[in-house]
């Protein structure tokens, strides 16, 4: 691997409809680094993982440039034919929710396979015969911690357990040895009794490959275990980056502090509501105690009880709430 990073965005903003989602992001990832990326429900995290290998979705304008080690090209501009390559050798994700990530019509095995087979081309696999392939499916399988991989190969998706099949994507995404893999909120879906686990494979798993890791979590103690850096999102910007130890322990930015205040990671008690900051809000008791504002979001139109004060998450979720009697406050 080079002496640059693996990923390196610089500037990266994105628009969809009329609201900027993301503004104007800069961080980059080195080689074999653990990477968080943090901050509360819309601030932007999942929209950058996407963003990062091309998913963004249709009509979303990008600006800005993100580079990945070995690709010639720029993702941001990339087309679906370029990115195919890329995704799955270069870059891999894992999402939250692992039955959405497989094909429910085929066996496992073939899954990763194909993966092997499609996406492992230029030359990086030349024993790439059947039989090669399928004793690398099941060592693949092995390494994730499934009992007997070579049985397993044959189930269905539906046969598994949730922890099973997310460490089935979790082989998925390890399959072609990427340089960079991002997990947004890998284990949020799964048993908490097999959360731990699963992360701890993804852990040993880049680390096996010195593959670099970014990480989308709400949870800081994961954080905190498995990352070395964390970046810290609030309202489609970083607002604050750094080595963990130091963000955790000595954060610089109220929003961060919030943040930390309202996890567990200081016995904090569980269930305490985020804290917030004042961002481009309204001020408090604005509106009459009681009211009940419309919001609405870049998704769709929905009625939400948020009270004065507001929260700080509305501006995160690009909310333009408008009073009840249709004045802009
Ligand atoms: N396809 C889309 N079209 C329009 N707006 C979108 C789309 N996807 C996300 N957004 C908006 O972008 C903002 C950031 O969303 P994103 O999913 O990245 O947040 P997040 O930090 O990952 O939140 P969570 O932790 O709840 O997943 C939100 O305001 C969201 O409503």
């Amino acid at each position: 691997m080079s002496a640059g990073p693996v990923l390196d965005v610089r500037g990266l903003s994105v628009r969809i409809g009329r609201h900027g989602l993301l503004h104007d992001l800069t961080f980059s990832i080195r080689s074999g680094e653990r990477v968080g990326l943090i901050g509360e429900s819309g601030s932007g995290k999942s929209l950058t993982s996407v963003a990062l290998l091309g998913l963004l979705p249709e009509g979303a304008r990008v600006t800005g440039s993100v580079r990945l080690a070995g690709v010639a090209h720029d993702v941001v501009g990339a087309g679906e034919r370029a990115m195919a390559k890329v995704r799955g050798n270069d870059v891999s994700m894992v999402f939250q929710e692992p039955m959405t990530a497989l094909n429910p019509t085929m066996r496992v095995g073939a899954q990763v396979a194909e993966t092997i087979l499609i996406h492992g081309g230029r030359g990086r696999r030349p024993e790439a015969g059947r039989g090669a392939v399928r004793e690398r499916v099941v060592t693949l399988l092995d390494q994730v911690g499934l009992p007997t991989p070579a049985e397993l190969a044959r189930a269905y998706p539906h046969q598994l357990s949730g922890g099973q099949r997310q460490r089935v994507v979790v082989a998925i995404a390890l399959a072609n040895d990427p340089e960079l893999l991002v997990c947004d909120e890998p284990t949020t879906a799964l048993d908490v009794t097999v959360q731990a686990k699963v992360l701890d494979l993804i852990v040993r798993g880049v680390e096996a490959r010195r593959a670099a890791l970014l990480l989308v979590t709400h949870d800081l103690p994961v954080v905190a275990t498995a990352c070395e850096r964390v970046l810290v999102m609030y309202g489609g910007r970083i607002v604050e980056a750094g080595a963990v130890a130091e963000v955790f322990t000595r954060p610089r930015h109220r929003y961060t502090e919030g943040l930390l205040g309202a996890s567990d990671l200081e016995s904090a008690p569980r269930g305490k509501p985020l804290s917030t900051i004042p961002g481009s809000v309204p001020p408090a008791g604005a509106f009459p105690e009681g009211c009940v504002f419309r919001t609405r979001c870049a998704h769709a139109t929905t009625e939400c009880a948020v009270q004065p004060p507001w929260s700080s998450a509305d501006p995160g979720h690009g909310h333009a709430c408008v009073h009840p009697a249709g004045v802009a406050p």
